[in-house]
């Protein structure tokens, strides 16, 4: 288990201080993928810093299996720094060694014989789906080939942790697709708890079973992926699973229902389906739903017809749906 407790970090600046991270408490439990977004700023490589303790934090302690990492001396905090294995957006290969050299790396340091690095080195290969690329050199590979590489190094300390600091941000989103199945293929696979720090909300919702959302160095939510994103309870939350606000159309209407989509169920269904059972029509007023693993997540305004008797129809059918929940907008104005 990983426990950020309190995390704080305070740079000094030229006008006095700044407040990097301000007391952050995050709970990851083994083998989970858990996603931390926040927007530019937010302070998200100040936190992976402070996870593995390349930046000192202010306040506060990083806890890996209950063990502090801040209280450990210098020679214990390198070797327990291996069991945390990082990959970056630049994937920051060594250019002028072939891939089996690059994953060989890490286990070079760490005094791994030789022909032992090497056959660890190429099973990591077959591992990432890259066994003919041992010779090549990371100039000769695509930006997802090179990131494969450097999940193999990243592999080859054994870790326990892996930290994907925007890993995917400068694939296409095909490549982005493929990277992210083989993070959560070696999770399963391997049991390894993974840490995917984001400014994207299509990473988190393709892999992370829960999220912590950041701003301005704050946990302002964390839940799992569908809790926060389906029902996003802060300013923060909301502007990141809903950066362009809900969007209405200027139709007036008497009575306006919003329905929250809590997944299990499709809203394009329930909108036909309650035409077709009750032969009732609704105005869609507004919507902002998202797909999650197949699951609709989100809210949607719905303008009922005039006709009281037919509102209330589509009011009882819609109380009906299971994964729906249904409220009425009294200060709707068009
Ligand atoms: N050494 C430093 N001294 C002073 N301020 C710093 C220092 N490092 C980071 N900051 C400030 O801390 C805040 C968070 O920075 P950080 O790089 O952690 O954010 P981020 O979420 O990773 O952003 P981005 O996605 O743009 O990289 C920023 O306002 C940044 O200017």
């Amino acid at each position: 288990m990983i426990e950020l407790k309190g995390l704080t970090k305070i740079f000094p600046t030229e006008e006095g201080t700044f407040t990097a991270l301000d007391h952050v408490d995050i709970t990851i439990r083994d083998g989970a993928i858990y996603g931390i977004i926040g927007m530019s700023g937010a302070g998200k490589s100040t936190l992976v810093r402070c996870i593995n303790l390349l930046e000192r934090p202010t306040e506060g302690n990083v806890l890996i299996d209950g063990e502090d990492m801040t209280a450990l001396s210098p020679k214990a905090l390198r070797q327990k720094r291996r069991s945390i294995s990082m990959i970056f957006q630049q994937f920051n290969l060594l250019m002028q060694r072939t891939c089996l050299s690059n994953i060989c790396f890490p286990m070079e340091i760490a005094g791994v014989p030789a022909a032992q690095a090497k056959k660890r080195a190429m099973e990591l290969l077959e591992l990432v789906g890259l066994p003919d690329k041992a010779d090549a050199y990371p100039v000769q590979l695509s930006g997802g080939q090179k990131q494969r590489i450097a999940i193999a190094r990243a592999l080859a300390s054994d870790p326990k942790v892996l930290l994907c600091d925007e890993a995917t941000s400068a694939l296409d989103p095909t490549t982005t697709r493929s990277i992210l199945r083989l993070i959560q293929d070696i999770n399963k696979r391997l049991g390894i708890t993974v840490i995917v720090i984001t400014h994207e909300m299509a990473v988190v919702e393709e892999i992370c079973s829960h999220v912590a959302i950041l701003d301005h160095g704050k946990v302002m939510e964390t839940g799992t992926v569908e809790e926060v994103f389906s029902n996003p309870k802060t300013e923060a939350g909301r502007k990141l699973v809903y950066p362009d606000g809900v969007i209405l159309d200027p139709v007036k209407t008497a009575r306006v229902v919003r329905i929250a989509f809590n997944g299990g169920s499709s809203y394009e269904p329930l909108i036909a389906s309650l035409a077709i059972d009750c032969g009732v029509k609704v105005n869609i007023l507004g919507a902002d739903t998202k797909n999650i693993n197949g699951q609709a997540f989100g809210t949607m305004l719905i303008g009922l017809p005039e006709n009281e008797a037919e509102a209330a129809k589509a009011i009882a059918y819609i109380k009906g749906q299971p994964y729906v929940t249904m409220e009425e907008v009294r200060d709707y104005h068009g």
